[in-house]
């Protein structure tokens, strides 16, 4: 696998070229440009970051909520751009600092095109490969890697992008945004064409439909498993939020859709879709198309059994614990099945390929209930990224059924993000383990300290796990270390796949999988 080193995005390595003079045109933009004009000047990508400028690229300039990407044209132009794209404040912007490239002018807000010219540049507006969305608060990214997988046990070629990483091919990247900004998105998918991916498998924020970084792209087949409580400071209320997901599900983007109906919300899209919808439910007897019923869970894994319309049958088992687990692969199996990749045609992949477990799902997901020890004889410690009150319901609950011994729990909450939902997450952390260390995770600019007071008088009301609390996470993971008894289970929520931990606007180098792994072969349990 490389990683393209220096690189900031996954682009073609053979880009095609578009003609700025088409792409003026097409969108109605204004051209602020001394003559010639635009004859001849193509672009063979396209950025909406400065830093991220290739030679050749057409530098969207667009307004901000902390600078205007105007402010950037220097080095965008230093960079090699050949045209900016910007709104007319950063036109003048731009002028005014003597940049002298052709500017694209939108009268409206530049983002609104920009998925679209985007998908122009690179040529990517139709695809011959079977793109995959997933949405909803949880989960997405463990659906994202599901699909990716049973692609490849069904003998297609499948490109990913998710929180933990962008992958195509061998190259592989991580993630600053979970849904790539549209230029970015679209140069990810002209490489993926490039290197003959079948499959491809998106992870679709709120942030992302509403922000315009899907424009251009036509999903066949979406997906919706949950929402809950998460990112009320980026939207007003939990409908707003959960409107940004539902907008989805409409012709403008996908073709069809696959909704797990086990909550009002799930039952809710599946009604106000407006592309076709199949439906997922695992409580038996619960009106659907599809469902789910885990046949066995342990500490291990989840075995289930999934039945359909016509037939469609398949018994399979996802190494990872949780019924959360089964249900994350059964989504992703319905959504090839929609995509017409039988189910059977990936049971008999998966049974060619490990004849001893032929339902097996292969499958390694960065940073998700990522199990360092695996098979360990004495304490198991789990590393992963969930950070919503909902996050922790699922996987507590999960152990509450599988863990072997007692739980201990540790985590941290986000600074500057979502303050409302902190004192919820310390109260399911309490309720649902024995022992609850709080620790510090990103505090940003925030006061640590105060970041733990409110997860932790959360963590009081609930009134069951004993609560220590240890702001640096480094003696944190050790401590929980030296707490656990050999049948004990320890999870650490919250970093996952990161390798930084972010403190008063300083990316400090920072990676919990490294950490628990330097404190089990300290304690020699590793
Ligand atoms: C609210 C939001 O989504 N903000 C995003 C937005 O920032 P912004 O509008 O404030 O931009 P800005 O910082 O003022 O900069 C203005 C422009 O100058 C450009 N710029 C800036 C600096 C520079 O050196 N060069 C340069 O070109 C920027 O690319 C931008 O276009 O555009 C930036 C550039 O793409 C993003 O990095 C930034 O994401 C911020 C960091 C963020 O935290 N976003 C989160 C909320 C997010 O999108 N999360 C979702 C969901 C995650 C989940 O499911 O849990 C996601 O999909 O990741
Ligand atoms: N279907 C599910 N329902 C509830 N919780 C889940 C589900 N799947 C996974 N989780 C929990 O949520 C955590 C985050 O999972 P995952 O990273 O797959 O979600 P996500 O939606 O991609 O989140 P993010 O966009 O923040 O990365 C997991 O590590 C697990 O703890």
């Amino acid at each position: 696998m490389t990683s393209n080193e220096g690189d900031l995005s996954i682009r073609p390595r053979h880009p095609r070229s578009a003609p700025l003079s088409g792409v003026a045109e097409r969108f109605g933009l204004r051209v602020d440009v001394a003559d010639p004009g635009l004859d001849g000047v193509v672009a063979t990508g396209a950025t909406l970051d400065s830093r991220d400028v290739r030679p050749g690229d057409l530098y969207a300039a667009l307004p901000g909520s902390r600078r205007h990407g105007a402010e950037f044209a220097a080095q965008a132009a230093e960079r090699g751009a050949v045209a900016l794209l910007s709104d007319a404040a950063g036109a003048a912007l731009a002028r005014s600092a003597g940049i002298g490239l052709p500017i694209l002018v939108s009268d409206g807000d530049p983002r609104d095109i920009l998925g679209e010219a985007a998908a122009e540049i690179y040529g990517t507006a139709e695809l011959d490969a079977t793109v995959f969305g997933v949405t909803g608060t949880n989960g997405k990214t463990s659906v994202v890697y599901l699909v990716a997988a049973l692609l490849e046990a069904a003998g297609l070629r499948a490109g990913l992008s998710s929180t933990a990483e962008r992958r195509v091919g061998d190259t592989a990247m991580t993630s600053a945004l979970t849904s790539p900004e549209a230029p970015e998105l679209h140069g990810l998918l002209a490489r993926m064409v490039e290197e003959r991916a079948e499959g491809i498998s998106l992870e679709v924020s709120a942030h992302a439909v509403e922000r315009h970084r899907i424009d251009g792209v036509r999903f066949d087949v979406v997906a919706f498993n949950n929402v809950s409580h998460d990112h009320l400071d980026d939207f007003s209320d939990m409908e707003s939020y959960f409107q940004a997901k539902l907008a989805l599900f409409d012709p403008a983007h996908a073709a069809r859709g696959v909704v797990v109906v086990d909550t009002p919300y799930g039952v809710r899209v599946a009604r106000e879709s407006r592309i076709p919808v199949t439906t997922l439910a695992t409580e038996y007897g619960a009106e659907a198309d599809w469902h789910l019923a885990v046949t066995r869970q342990d500490i291990d894994g989840v075995s289930f059994a999934l039945q359909g319309p016509g037939g469609a049958r398949f018994r399979g088992r996802v190494p990872v614990f949780g019924r959360f687990m089964a249900e994350n692969a059964a989504l992703a199996l319905i959504m090839l099945h929609e995509a017409g990749i039988p189910i059977e045609q990936v049971a008999a992949g998966l049974a060619a390929a490990n004849p001893a477990e032929p339902g097996l799902i292969p499958i390694y997901i960065p940073g998700r209930l990522e199990a360092i020890n695996p098979g360990s004889a004495g304490p198991r410690f789990y590393v992963d990224y969930g950070h919503t009150p909902g996050a922790f319901q699922a996987m507590l609950d999960a152990l509450g059924e599988v863990a072997p011994g007692r739980v201990i729990f540790m985590f941290g909450a986000d600074g500057d993000r979502d303050t409302t939902k902190r004192e919820e997450m310390g109260r399911i952390a309490a309720a649902g383990s024995d022992i609850l260390i709080v620790c510090d995770y990103h505090p940003r600019s925030e006061d640590p300290a105060s970041i733990r007071a409110q997860l932790i008088a959360g963590a009081e009301s609930a009134g069951r796990a004993e609560v220590i609390e240890r702001g640096d996470p480094r003696e944190a993971v050790r401590l929980a270390v030296s707490l656990a008894r050999p049948e004990d289970v320890i999870l650490y929520a919250g970093p996952g796949h990161e390798d930084y931990q972010e403190v008063a606007g300083q990316h400090l180098p920072y990676s919990a999988r490294d950490e628990v792994r330097a404190a089990l072969r300290e304690a020699g349990l590793l």
